[in-house]
C-alpha cells in the first residue's frame, strides 16, 4: 500500500523541509493526499506540467516531498529507501534511460542482483519477467537491435523482476506504433489480473481508462478529480486530456 498525506513537492527557490512557506520556485505537487491499495489500477491524468511525474517520483523516494509524508507498506519512504524501491517498481518516460546492460537477459537481472538473489533466484526472475512481457528466451538479444516498443517491454520486465507490489509506468505509450501499444496494454491487463498493482501515468486516456479501478486528474499539482472512470470522466473533459472516443467534449 502507499500512502500520501499532504505531499508538497516544489522545484527551485529554497529547499527543505523547513523552508516549505517560501514563494519562490515552481509548486509541481500541491498538498496531495492518496492511498492506493495492493491490487488497484490507477490512472494518473493531467495535462503537461501538471505534476503527474513529480507525484509517482514520490511515491518510491526517487523525488522527496518538501512537505507531507510518503509511506509504503507502512513504512516511510525515506526511512527505508530499498523497501521502497522494492515495493514500488517505477518504467520512465524514455526506457531508454533505465536499460543498463547491453543485453536483455542482463538488464532484467540487474535489479534481482543489486538485491542479493541467489543465481537461481534471479534466473527464475528473469525468465517470469520476460513471460510476462512475452518475450520469453530473448535473454541474448542486444538491447541495441530492439525495437522501441520491445525496449518498453525489456523495462516493464526490469521492474517486474523486482516481483513489486506497485508497477508505475510513465506515459508508457509515448512513441509507441498502434501494434506495441496494444501489446503494452494487454501485459498490464494481464499484470493487473495476476494481482499486481498498476500505475499509469498518462495524458492520453484511450484504451487504458478501460482497465482502471480508479483515476485521479491533477491540475497545477492538485487533485482536480479522484474516482471511477465512469464517474470522473465528465470532470476529466475539462481537465484537457485525451478522452476515449464518444467522450472528446
Ligand atoms: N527538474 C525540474 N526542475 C524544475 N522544474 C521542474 C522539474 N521537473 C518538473 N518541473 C516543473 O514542475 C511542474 C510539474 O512537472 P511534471 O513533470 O511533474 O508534470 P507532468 O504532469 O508529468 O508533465 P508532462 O506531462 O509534461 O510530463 C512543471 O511546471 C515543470 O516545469
Amino acid at each position: 500500500m502507499i500512502d500520501l498525506d499532504g505531499v508538497t513537492c516544489r522545484y527551485g527557490g529554497s529547499r527543505g523541509k523547513d523552508d516549505v512557506d517560501d514563494a519562490s520556485g515552481v509548486v509541481a505537487v500541491d498538498d496531495v493526499s492518496l492511498r492506493i491499495d495492493h491490487g488497484e489500477f490507477l490512472v494518473v491524468a493531467g495535462p503537461n506540467g501538471s505534476g503527474k511525474t513529480t507525484l509517482v517520483r514520490t511515491f518510491n523516494g526517487l523525488v522527496e516531498p518538501d512537505a507531507g509524508t510518503v509511506s509504503v507498506n507502512g513504512t516511510p519512504a525515506d526511512a527505508d529507501l530499498v523497501a521502497a524501491r522494492s515495493a514500488v517498481g517505477m518504467v520512465f518516460q524514455e526506457p531508454r534511460d533505465q536499460l543498463v546492460a547491453s543485453t536483455v537477459g542482463a538488464d532484467v537481472a540487474f535489479g534481482p542482483e543489486n538485491l542479493g538473489c541467489t543465481h537461481e533466484e534471479i534466473d527464475r526472475r528473469v525468465a517470469d519477467a520476460l513471460a510476462a512481457v512475452n518475450m520469453t528466451r530473448r535473454e541474448d538479444a542486444r538491447i541495441g537491435t530492439l525495437s522501441g516498443g520491445e525496449r518498453e517491454r525489456v523495462a516493464i520486465a526490469g521492474a517486474l523482476a523486482m516481483e513489486p507490489d506497485h508497477l508505475v509506468l510513465d506515459e508508457p505509450f509515448t512513441g509507441l506504433d498502434e501494434p506495441a501499444r496494444l501489446s503494452v496494454l494487454d501485459r498490464l491487463r494481464a499484470l493487473h489480473a495476476a494481482g499486481t498493482s498498476v500505475i499509469v501515468v498518462t495524458h492520453d486516456l484511450r484504451d487504458v481508462l478501460d482497465l482502471a479501478d480508479r483515476v485521479i486528474g491533477l491540475a497545477d499539482g492538485r487533485v482536480a478529480v479522484v474516482g471511477p472512470p465512469s464517474e470522473a470522466l465528465a470532470e476529466l473533459s475539462n481537465l484537457g486530456v485525451r478522452l476515449p472516443a464518444g467522450h472528446d467534449p
